[in-house]
């Protein structure tokens, strides 16, 4: 049964690079199909999040029809794969300029009320970091090349690997944000995240497409309560009490389940989850290494 599933999950996996132009973008490099797999599994990115977060240089049509020529030679080296990679591709990361933010301060009330010094160097030390981890998407001229899902506002990401915005972290950056009064970082973050809703009908895991299929716990909601907390914003609320709504429904809709409890009444329970049997882009090699061992 393992063995099957497995190469079911192949079968999905390594599908053909898709030849109509009309029809190509970038997640059909980044997300699923043959480049994506061959270059993954060559080994040349010790994190499958590397490659997928990279940019093209030209066109999804014209990578994938060159690639094909390449596989048409027979399966291609480590080297010749560095190669293409080299020839087609530039990043990762590079869409995206470090930003301070602009309500950002050194000393904040906050830090001033905090009298025990190593907690006070502490505090000193995480207020630093937003000057770190913000970051501005720059202009992008072809957003087909990218996998990075653009949004207006500049915002602060997790760190390291995490190049994006993340949704649920977002809720404990705002958090951080409000509490040494960064409202306008705040207020922009927020606005993001409902421009995705806006978009897409839904808040993606984060800000990548390889991200769209896959949910984090919804809490836009209670993020926007942070800040109305905070700032008693009432006309941001009137003003995005429609995005809110569509939020709210899309997980009523699309994340509810049924579940009976010890007295047999039927409960709604949101769930999140991942509509995918692929590996995940960002996580390819773990993920197949996953599925030998299962299948092993
Ligand atoms: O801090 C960002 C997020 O980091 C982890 O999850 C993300 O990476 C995982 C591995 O690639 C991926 O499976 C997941 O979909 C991503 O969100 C962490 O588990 C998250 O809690 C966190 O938001």
């Amino acid at each position: 049964m393992i063995s099957l599933c497995f190469i079911y999950f192949k079968a999905l996996n390594i599908k053909q690079s898709k030849m109509d132009e009309s029809k190509c973008n970038a997640s059909d490099v980044f997300c699923h199909g043959q480049l994506l797999d061959t270059i993954q599994q060559s080994g040349i990115y010790p994190d499958s999040k590397t490659f997928v977060d990279m940019h093209m240089l030209m066109n999804p049509e014209t990578v994938l029809k060159d690639f094909d020529e390449l596989m048409k030679q027979g399966q291609p080296t480590v080297e010749a794969i560095r190669s293409f990679v080299q020839d087609h591709f530039d990043g990762p990361g590079g869409e995206l300029e470090v930003w301070i933010p602009e309500d950002w301060s050194e000393n904040p009330e906050l830090l001033q009320r905090i009298k025990d010094p190593s907690i006070n160097q502490f505090a000193r030390s995480l207020n630093d970091l937003w000057k770190i981890l913000g970051r501005k998407v720059l202009p992008m001229n072809h957003p087909e090349r990218y996998s990075l899902i653009p949004v207006p506002y500049p915002f602060i990401i997790p760190g390291d690997r995490f190049r994006e915005f993340y949704y649920w972290d977002t809720y404990w950056i705002i958090g951080g944000l409000l509490a040494v009064d960064m409202t306008q970082t705040a207020r922009g973050m927020l606005y993001n995240l409902l421009h995705t809703v806006d978009r897409y009908g839904f808040v993606p895991n984060g800000g990548r497409i390889y991200y769209m299929n896959r949910s984090q716990p919804p809490l836009l909601i209670p993020m926007i309560d942070l800040y109305f907390e905070r700032t008693r914003n009432i006309d941001f609320i009137q003003q995005n009490i429609y995005g809110m709504e569509k939020e709210y429904n899309f997980w009523i809709e699309n994340r509810t389940i049924k579940v009976k409890g010890p007295s047999g009444t039927e409960h709604a329970m949101a769930i999140y989850r991942v509509q995918s049997t692929e590996p995940r882009p960002e996580g390819y090699v773990a993920d197949l290494d996953a599925i030998q061992d299962l299948s092993g």
